[in-house]
């Protein structure tokens, strides 16, 4: 579904590469988190497979994006966005209407969804999100949980076969995070393809099939959660905030008191500690 060759990327006005020879394929169906350290390339990796960059966001572009088979150099956002869902980090800039109901209604009009589903969709998204009771609220008076969540319920509303999502979790409280994790997994497994970037792998790898690790603008690691999260050293040197699971059982492993992969849940660390005493 995704393919990127070799991409370079250095944003207008500045001579530091954003991207390096990065070279990516995702494919379709999967469910890719991208992990990373601060200014590693997430947010510019994930726009330029919306084509974002460079169509919105200039510079100096090398090599190829494809989606579903099209060269994000030759169509333009507006017509990808037809079968992709792009969420960026900042929201504030995506969201126009005055109402949590008028923000979702305006994707679905603007994209010409017929008339007799756009109902079903906006209760569908409201109920995923729990926005009922704010319908009729005014954006400018919601916190900003409520507006990410109502900037994500626009995005999805649309039905996107391909959904980029950019730190989606960045105002979200953890019951919260892990409500729209699940909402995510929900939709990957009705075949919608979802890549979200988030700074902290904990979350990622309880849910991605496939990680990337972004440094310096370069996929240093790619693979399967179970093999990213394995590389607790290449992780720790990328500038990656490990999850304390994977900080004990790196512990234990060095004391030779384990032997097997970084858990990626509470269920599969509490079997370590549990293999551990038997
Ligand atoms: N609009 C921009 N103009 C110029 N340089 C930019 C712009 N956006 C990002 N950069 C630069 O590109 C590099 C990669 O930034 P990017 O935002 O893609 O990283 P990131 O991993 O998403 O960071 P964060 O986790 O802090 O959001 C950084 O050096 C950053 O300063």
């Amino acid at each position: 579904m995704i393919r990127i060759e070799n991409l370079s990327f250095i944003y207008e006005g500045s001579e530091k590469k954003a991207l390096s020879s990065l070279s990516l394929h995702i494919p379709k169906g999967s469910f890719a988190g991208v992990t990373g350290a601060s200014c590693s390339g997430k947010s510019t990796l994930l726009r330029a497979v919306a084509g974002i960059v460079p169509h919105f966001m200039r510079g100096r572009f090398f090599g190829a994006v494809k989606v579903n088979g099209v060269d994000t150099l030759d169509t333009s956002p507006q017509k990808l966005a037809a079968t992709v869902g792009f969420l960026g980090e900042d929201i504030e800039s995506q969201m126009i209407c005055e109402t949590v109901e008028e923000e979702i209604l305006f994707g679905l009009e603007n994209f010409a969804v017929p008339h007799g589903e756009i109902e079903g969709r906006i209760e569908r998204v409201m109920e995923m999100f729990s926005l009922a009771p704010l319908r009729k609220r005014k954006i400018s008076s919601l916190s900003g949980g409520q507006r990410q969540k109502t900037a994500l319920a626009a995005v999805i509303a649309l039905s996107p076969q391909l959904l980029i999502l950019d730190n989606p979790s960045a105002e979200l409280d953890p019951v919260a995070t892990e409500s729209l994790y699940e909402a995510l997994s929900a939709l990957n497994s009705r075949g919608v393809t979802i890549v979200t970037a988030e700074q902290k792998p904990g979350i990622l790898c309880r849910f991605a099939t496939h990680m990337t690790v972004m440094s310096e603008g370069r996929a240093v690691l790619n693979g399967s959660a179970q093999q990213v999260m394995d590389e607790t050293e290449l992780l720790r040197s990328a500038g990656v905030m490990l999850p304390r699971r994977a900080e004990l059982s790196g512990r234990l492993a060095a004391e030779g008191l384990y032997r097997g992969g970084t858990p990626l849940n509470i269920p599969s660390a509490a079997e370590m500690i549990r293999g551990m005493a038997q």
